[in-house]
């Protein structure tokens, strides 16, 4: 296969940021994976934005310490659930809920809080879906989505959380489109010490998913990510060459790819979504990574999410280290954005 090469690991650990695509400065290496309360303090700040949604202004609504639950008070609180982005029918069945609960009664913000908290977090429910591994051979993972929605940062995030678990990685820098991808991955692979295939700008990247997935077998590594470019569900011929690197990893291990995994930016909004829709069926998607938590109050779309797309949000990202990613859990979730008001978790 001219011009794909392999780059097992040697110890050359960057001190930049491969994630400042303009600027390379120095960064403080953050840990791949961290304790649970470690991540949770990460989720806490990067929904920040949302959280004060939720709670600075539900607790506007509330001039003195109780308010009388009227059509104005659900009007306006209405409003404010819209804002999150969580869609105006979960907007509603929250609003709805409180009305049954508390209409024509004083409430106190704690009372409300609670209940939209209860209410999003079941809105938002489903099982932990970590990564599930073949049973021999490696585990083919393929990572898709739109341009600019943070797959390949995504990977080198899942790559981390992986290693961080004790399992062997390669990266296979499919992104052939664009060198700066290729790069980007590369530095990431150095960093945190894991395999990466990748070749010249241009290349099929069936080709790279081909060498990738045969150097895991040959090496008895558990996990091959693979890299895609970005695409649009319309790009027939784009949405094709995923096709065609689904077969070519699936003629070196039967089952493969095992994941195909949708990321998404969660600051696209739902109209972002609802084109993704077309898109996870057409590359028959099996679970998604939510980037960008941290970048807007639209945390909430977390629900929208979970209706349209029959599909687990497997991972979620809330900045730009491997550090600020971890597994979905709606509770979790819930916690980090109601803490600050109704206490400990
Ligand atoms: N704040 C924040 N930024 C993120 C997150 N995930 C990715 N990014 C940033 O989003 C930008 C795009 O990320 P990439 O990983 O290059 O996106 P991509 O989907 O591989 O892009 P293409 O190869 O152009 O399709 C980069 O600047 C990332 O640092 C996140 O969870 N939070």
């Amino acid at each position: 296969m001219p011009g794909t090469e392999v780059f097992p690991h040697e110890e050359t650990m960057g001190l930049f940021n491969p994630f400042k695509k303009s600027e390379e400065k120095p960064a403080e290496p953050a840990p791949a994976a961290e304790q649970p309360q470690g991540f949770f303090s990460r989720l806490k700040s990067g929904l920040v934005k949302t959280s004060r949604v939720l709670n600075t202004d539900i607790r506007d609504l509330f001039k003195q310490e109780g308010r009388l639950v009227d059509d104005e008070f659900l009007t306006e609180l209405y409003a404010i659930l819209v804002r999150t982005d969580m869609g105006a029918g979960p907007a509603g069945k929250i609003r709805d809920q409180i009305k049954s609960e508390y209409r024509g009664r004083v409430v106190h913000l704690g009372e409300v809080l609670q209940t939209v908290k209860d209410e999003l977090v079941a809105l938002m429910q489903q099982p932990e879906t970590p990564i599930v591994f073949a049973e021999s051979g490696p585990t083919v993972v393929m990572v898709v989505g739109v341009n600019g929605s943070g797959k390949t940062t995504s990977i080198a995030k899942l790559a981390g959380h992986l290693k961080a678990e004790g399992k062997s990685v390669v990266l296979g820098a499919g992104d052939t489109f664009r060198a700066a991808a290729v790069e980007q991955l590369s530095i990431w692979a150095d960093r945190l010490g894991v395999d990466i295939v990748k070749a010249e700008q241009g290349t099929d990247p069936a080709s790279v998913a081909f060498k990738a997935v045969d150097f895991a077998v040959q090496n008895n590594k558990d996990i091959v990510i693979l890299d895609t470019a970005g695409r649009l569900q319309t790009q027939k011929n784009l949405m094709n060459e995923l096709d065609k690197i689904r077969r070519v990893a699936g003629k070196k291990v039967p089952e493969a790819p095992h994941e195909v995994l949708l990321v998404l930016d969660a600051t696209a909004g739902q109209n972002g979504i609802s084109q993704a829709q077309g898109f996870s069926e057409a590359a028959q998607c099996t679970g998604i990574i939510l980037t960008k938590l941290d970048g807007s109050a639209k945390g909430g779309v977390v629900v929208p999410i979970r209706q349209t797309f029959n599909l687990p949000v497997k991972y979620i990202g809330v900045g730009e280290t491997p550090a600020d990613f971890a597994l979905f859990n709606a509770e979790q979730f819930g916690d980090a954005l109601f803490e600050d008001a109704l206490g400990g978790r």
